[in-house]
């Protein structure tokens, strides 16, 4: 990593549900934006929220390889949750830790261009590309953009988008360097130990034994398309350790797994 390459962290949402964590994590990201000086930007899911909040509205919710099934019906309360309550609360944690932060989503200034991904997925957004320009002079600014990944269509429909398909997509739109920290260390093998390089034969084999299912083969998927976007691995590891994160950022030691092609 170069010290002037932009920096994508993409956050799972389950680190929402924990205070404790969110405040460890967002004391190591001022340290390394005071100390690394690297432009950051997070992009944030926050599937557990949006569960919450559907239940709560008595609504049922399904997934399909990964993916939420949105029907229309839904995406105001999926809005609310990620663009909204999920977004907020990160910006809060950036302020009281005095980090200065933008909250968006992949709407605002063109950032990602997404369209329907299937009729039978519902409200379910795919990106097709982006602009750099707003995150580019809001970095240059001294902000870190914190984005959600909700997007809007050409034609004004509002979209959900899996949160690690945004993150890598706004790497690429960035030519950035990436990181996806989860609630797991890593990407763990058949008996359940932590794989430290996975290329991309071996993740297809073991997404086809069902040793790598569900929320993580969407991220395995995505992080396998950046590699070969960016031309640089993508590391997944945990949002539990942030002084390993730390080091990580410093280009000093090796982190959970490292995905290449
Ligand atoms: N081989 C695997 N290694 C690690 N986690 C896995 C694997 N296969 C499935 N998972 C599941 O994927 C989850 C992480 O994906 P996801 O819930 O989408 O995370 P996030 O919200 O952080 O993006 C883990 O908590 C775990 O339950
Ligand atoms: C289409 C789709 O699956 N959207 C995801 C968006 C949030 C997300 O990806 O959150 P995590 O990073 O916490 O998993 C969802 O509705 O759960």
């Amino acid at each position: 990593m170069t010290q002037h390459t932009p920096l994508v962290i993409k956050l799972g949402g389950a680190l929402l549900e924990s205070n404790q964590d969110l405040a460890a994590l967002f004391t190591t990201l001022n340290t390394f934006i005071n100390e690394v000086k690297r432009p950051l930007v997070l992009v944030h899911g926050g599937g557990v929220l949006v569960d919450n909040q559907l239940k709560a509205m008595g609504l049922t919710s399904t997934k399909k390889d990964g993916l939420r099934v949105t029907p229309p019906e839904h995406i105001g309360v999926i809005t609310g949750a990620l663009a909204g309550t999920a977004n907020k609360l990160l910006l809060a944690q950036a302020i009281t830790h005095g980090v200065s932060s933008v909250g968006l989503c992949l709407g605002d200034g063109g950032l990602c261009r997404v369209s329907q991904l299937d009729p039978e997925l519902g409200s379910v957004g795919q990106i097709e590309g982006g602009d750099a320009t707003l995150i580019s002079s809001l970095l240059s600014g001294g902000f870190m953009p914190i984005v959600s990944s909700i997007g809007i269509t050409f034609d004004g429909q509002l979209m959900n988008v899996n949160a690690d398909q945004a993150g890598t997509a706004i790497a690429e739109v960035l030519n950035a360097d990436l990181v996806m920290l989860s609630d797991v260390s890593g990407i763990l093998d058949g008996e359940r130990a932590l794989i430290n390089e996975l290329t991309e034969d071996r993740a297809l084999t073991l997404m086809e034994q069902g040793v790598i299912t569900d929320g993580m083969a969407v991220k395995v998927k995505a992080a396998l398309q950046a590699t070969k976007k960016l031309g640089k691995p993508v590391a997944v590891g945990s949002w539990r350790n942030p002084e390993q994160l730390l080091s990580l950022l410093a280009g000093e030691s090796e982190f959970g797994t490292r995905i290449s092609h």
